[in-house]
């Protein structure tokens, strides 16, 4: 099978137009764009996301497939997809999101204490959902938690999204079950249609010929985003690694491939810098779902600061960022850390008195700092899982977290390459990780063999 042409067009797709009416377009991401629809039927305003890049697609299907019935889990209603065309997914309409929320508190200075926690119990109960599943979403961000009217949140783009096993996870598990091959049929997968399932052999050769084709269309791209708010996917390209000094420590797309064919190996090219872990930082492959806890921790003290916590400008400013503030990553830190690929690459200078999470959090209860430093920890087996964290004290003292009813729903969503506080970086034309990145004191020692 040829790799799929890409259609690029969700107006041309017939079966999409006899069901439901396009109206305008809300969002594009890094390989989706996304169409505010009206279902023919019975009037119902649906998201029409049209991913663009089959990974992305096979994840967020399988993901969201599990995940229905979740509360705090975006509704995906149907999806589209035949062989030579782009999936389109049929999802709720969220019209908001939790960077707004943050963005909208800046404005009036604050976000009421009762209301962040309703927001954070929302979010826990989602992460809860996947987790208990073991499903890892990967990049977890304020942008990526969409909000309805009535003020459920939900976790949205699980493109990233894989499904861990027990004790090392199948890479064969990441497998739609409805996806539909058949041509000559019209339609792709409504969640429980039965005809039309991809044999599992089948997959894995589309796959292996998607990332072929895909490592030819990364070689040439010659635009990036350095954007730390901005999905890894969408920032790692093949000129990242040309104009990185250090460039033997990220081949991101290298490890991708070899993660994918190994059972049991993921790729450290995922997620948002300024919510990356460091495990991801320093090039882990065997990460779990830990990851997702540390992420929360930074989406966590962005709610309480309405700023965000390590706004790295570059990967190793990242690192630079988290290391000024919690101190050396080290084997009394994080016992096994030195094993992490990447460890050896880069030293950073000795921080002597690392000011603690304290320091970024002034002002917050010692239970708002102690809840944040449950998440945001070297060690990701120390992390409190969301399950935990929903049992934490902080959420049974006053003030209460507001009923969903009496929270503040932002009326409009964010626009965030406006508003993003690396709008203008991003545009300045810089690829290179390491310009324009703050003082951090590093050492580049011999490269890895
Ligand atoms: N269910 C929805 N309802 C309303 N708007 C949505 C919905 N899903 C996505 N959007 C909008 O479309 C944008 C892009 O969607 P999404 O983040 O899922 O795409 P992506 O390509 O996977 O993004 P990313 O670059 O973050 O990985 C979102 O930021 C949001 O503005």
């Amino acid at each position: 099978m040829d790799p799929p042409s890409k259609s690029w067009s969700i107006h041309t797709r017939s079966e999409i137009i006899a069901k439901y009416q396009i109206l305008e377009r809300v969002g594009a991401g890094a390989y989706a764009d996304v169409y505010r629809g009206r279902r023919l039927s019975d009037d119902l305003i649906v998201a029409l996301k049209e991913i663009h890049d089959y990974q992305s697609a096979f994840r967020e299907i399988d993901a969201l497939q599990i995940l229905q019935g979740s509360p705090n889990v975006v509704v995906l209603h149907e999806y589209f997809w035949r062989e030579d065309e782009d999936a389109v997914l049929v999802l709720e309409f969220l019209r908001t999101d939790l960077a707004t929320v943050i963005d909208e508190a800046k404005k009036k200075k604050g976000l009421p204490v009762g209301e962040m926690k309703q927001w954070m119990m929302q979010i826990l109960s989602g992460v809860d959902a996947c987790h208990r599943n073991m499903i890892v979403h990967r990049d977890l961000k304020p942008g990526n938690l969409l909000i309805g009217d009535d003020g459920i949140l939900k976790l949205a783009d699980f493109g990233q999204a894989r499904i861990l096993g027990e004790p090392g996870y199948d890479s064969s598990e990441g497998i739609p079950q409805n996806y539909e091959h058949d041509a000559s049929s019209n339609q792709a997968g409504s969640g429980n249609q039965e005809q039309g399932t991809l044999l599992r052999e089948e997959y894995f050769r589309v796959l292996d010929e998607l990332k072929t084709k895909r490592s030819a269309d990364d070689a040439d791209k010659d635009t990036n985003i350095p954007d730390g708010n901005t999905s890894c996917l969408a920032t790692c390209t093949t000129s990242d690694m040309d104009d990185d000094p250090l460039k033997s420590n990220f081949s991101y797309e290298a490890r991708e491939d070899e993660g994918e064919e190994e059972p049991g190996c993921l790729t450290s090219c995922v997620g948002t810098r300024w919510f990356r872990a460091p495990e991801l930082l320093y090039g882990s492959t065997n990460y779990g779902l830990e990851i997702d806890l540390w992420s929360l921790g930074c989406i966590f003290a962005e709610l309480l600061t309405l700023e965000p916590l390590f706004p790295g400008t570059a990967d190793i400013d990242q690192l630079s960022r988290i290391i000024n503030v919690l101190g050396n990553l080290d084997e009394k830190a994080w016992p096994g850390c030195s094993k992490l690929p990447d460890y050896g690459i880069i030293s950073f200078n000795k921080v002597e008195d690392p000011p603690g999470l304290e320091a970024c959090l002034p002002n917050r209860s010692p239970n708002e700092v102690s809840l944040v430093k449950k998440l945001v920890c070297y060690d990701p087996a120390k992390r409190a899982t969301a399950m935990e964290l929903l049992q934490d004290k902080y959420f049974n003292e006053e003030p209460l977290p507001v009923p969903v009813s009496e929270l503040h729903v932002p009326l409009n969503r964010k626009r965030e390459d406006e508003n993003s506080p690396w709008h203008d970086y991003n545009y300045a034309g810089s690829d290179s990780d390491m310009e324009d990145f703050g003082p951090v004191n590093i050492t580049k020692t011999e490269n890895r063999d």
